[in-house]
């Protein structure tokens, strides 16, 4: 499967070898191939160009980290971009509803419906220990509801009898007729085919999703399926109203561009995936999986990640280094800043954290979220090169020209340089303190003055530490070292000190203290009971 891309894009990327960060040049040339592989491997030509759209975008411009060739680093990013297309890990049929739940499978002749619906029937039996009714209402082909009754012979499954001269829309009605007397838990109506999609088609599916109000309604579709594939999973969606997708013939050496496809223009899941032609041949679909054997190069993208990581940890560290050294300018705030933007923002921050759901409100009523995070990184990028190492030098006419460029106000940024002003001031004190002050400095230096700045203002209850005499300061550290911080409210003790990229205690503005092992947030009470736990 897509062995050709594999092999267009190896050789394409290990030309690549600028460093830094990728060009525009390095990620055209790439994604030339990338595209052309696609469309030979049968991906749909609109599907193809969203996609390369958006790894152009996540491409351009990416830090390319150390010890990583930029080709490695496009493949990395083409391979997010492949799992984040195909969809959520995991998904599986809902039987989440009243019984009998209607499942109701829909596709093309030949695409695999009556096999799934035998594999389907047999895996809710095995592994949920549901009592299944499955039923034919194919009249079309004259031995599908022969099929459908040996394979429930085999299986050990029921099948609704046979009456001949039924029409299907009658069938579905005496199917969950037939489960409700039966005790059954589902009933799955396996539909007539068609080779090609026909009105027709369309009228009678539709007609029988509204007589037996189906819970799920699953196109199964060949996996081997080129371009058309669009077709007819747009199809069925708009017209009969699908819930997921089976792909059959997962097992074939087919270039799976129906996976792709099929899932972009419907959005709808991706459930389950056949891969032969025995009962058991039925498997939960993972995107990860799909996107390593489409791109075959898993290697290169663990490598990457850990690559990554490590980058994260050296500048984590880099940076404890100038705020010991007392240097902190607006680029290191920069820095932080997107830090915390990789890490998902406030969001995403918050979502790492246990217990701080009910924090997030209060945080965004501070003015603290997600887009004064980005004006903020806007503001410095307004910046020359000088004025970030050198803040001082900001005067009226320049903020003037970065709120312009950053499309902020001077209040805007006059908040932005009290903010980096009152982190910059610990930072300095706690450069001079040495090792005595440590982590528990830095988680005050990240606090205070990345709360107060951020939020426009010390938050209450919270004494600002720039403006401490180093001996309180170095009270409430012993305070906090403890347990529990006054007037604070402390997130659980025991935050694990591995946050992503381990970060230093304090070394996120706003944030600090989470990598340390012992963070607090001040002033949001949320956490006051778990705070004063003795760790
Ligand atoms: N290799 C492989 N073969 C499969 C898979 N699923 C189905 N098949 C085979 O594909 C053929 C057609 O499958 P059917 O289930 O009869 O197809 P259908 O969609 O019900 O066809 P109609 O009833 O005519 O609409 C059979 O020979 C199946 O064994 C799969 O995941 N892998």
């Amino acid at each position: 499967m897509f062995d050709n891309l594999q092999d267009r894009l190896g050789s394409i990327l290990n030309g690549l070898t600028g460093r830094g960060s990728l060009s525009d040049k390095d990620v055209q040339a790439a994604l030339r191939e990338v595209r052309r592989a696609l469309l030979e491997a049968d991906v749909s030509l609109e599907v193809v160009r969203g996609f390369v759209e958006r790894v152009r975008e996540k491409a351009v411009g990416a830090e390319i980290v150390k010890s990583i060739k930029p080709g490695q680093m496009v493949v990395k990013i083409v391979h997010d971009e492949l799992v984040e297309t195909l969809g959520s890990e995991g998904v599986t049929i809902d039987l989440n509803a009243a019984a009998p739940v209607v499942v109701m499978m829909v596709g093309l002749q030949g695409s695999g419906k009556t096999t799934t619906t035998g594999k389907i029937a047999k895996r809710i039996t095995d592994r949920e220990r549901k009592k299944v009714l499955m039923a034919s209402l194919d009249t079309q082909r004259p031995a599908a509801q022969e099929q459908l009754k040996q394979l429930g012979e085999q299986t050990g499954i029921d099948t609704l009898p046979v009456i001949a001269g039924q029409k299907p829309t009658d069938i579905a009605s005496r199917a969950v007729q037939a489960a409700k007397l039966g005790g059954h838990d589902v009933v799955i109506l396996d539909t007539a085919g068609r080779t090609h999609i026909d009105e027709p088609l369309m009228q009678e599916m539709a007609e029988i999703r509204a007589r037996s109000r189906p819970h799920e309604t699953l196109l199964v579709a060949d996996a081997l399926t080129g371009q058309d594939a669009v077709n007819v999973a747009q199809s069925f969606d708009e017209r009969v109203g699908i819930t997921g997708l089976v792909l059959t013939r997962m097992d074939g050496d087919g270039r799976g561009g129906a996976a792709l496809s099929m899932r972009a223009v419907t959005g709808k899941p991706i459930k389950l995936i056949g891969v032969g032609e025995k009962m058991d041949a039925l498997e939960e679909f993972h995107p990860k999986r799909i996107a390593d054997r489409i791109l075959g190069m898993g290697d290169i993208v663990s490598l990457v990640e850990k690559a990554a990581q490590t980058i994260d940890q050296e500048k984590a560290q880099a940076m404890a280094d100038r705020m010991k050294a007392g240097k902190f300018d607006l680029n290191d705030l920069a820095d932080q800043l997107r830090q915390m933007s990789k890490m998902g923002g406030m969001g995403g921050i918050m979502g790492m954290m246990p217990g701080a759901g009910k924090m997030t409100d209060q945080m965004a009523a501070a003015g603290f979220d997600d887009k004064a995070f980005a004006r903020q990184l806007a503001i410095i990028q307004s910046m020359t090169k000088h004025e970030r190492a050198h803040p001082d030098v900001l005067k009226h006419s320049r903020k003037k020209r970065i709120a312009t460029g950053s499309g902020t106000t001077s209040a805007d940024i006059n908040k932005l340089l009290k903010m980096h002003r009152q982190m910059a001031d610990v930072m300095k004190a706690m450069g001079g303190k040495g090792k005595k002050a440590g982590m528990l400095g830095k988680m005050l230096g990240g606090m205070g003055g990345g709360m107060g700045g951020m939020g426009g203002g010390m938050p209450p209850g919270m004494p600002d530490p720039s403006k401490m005499d180093p001996k309180e300061l170095e009270a409430l550290q012993k305070q906090m070292g403890a347990g529990g911080m006054p007037g604070a409210g402390g997130l659980p003790g025991g935050m694990p000190g591995g946050l992503p990229g381990g970060f230093p205690g304090g070394s996120m503005p706003g944030m600090g203290g989470f990598g340390g092992g012992r963070g607090g947030l001040p002033g949001l009470g949320a956490g006051r009971a778990a705070g004063k736990k003795k760790r």
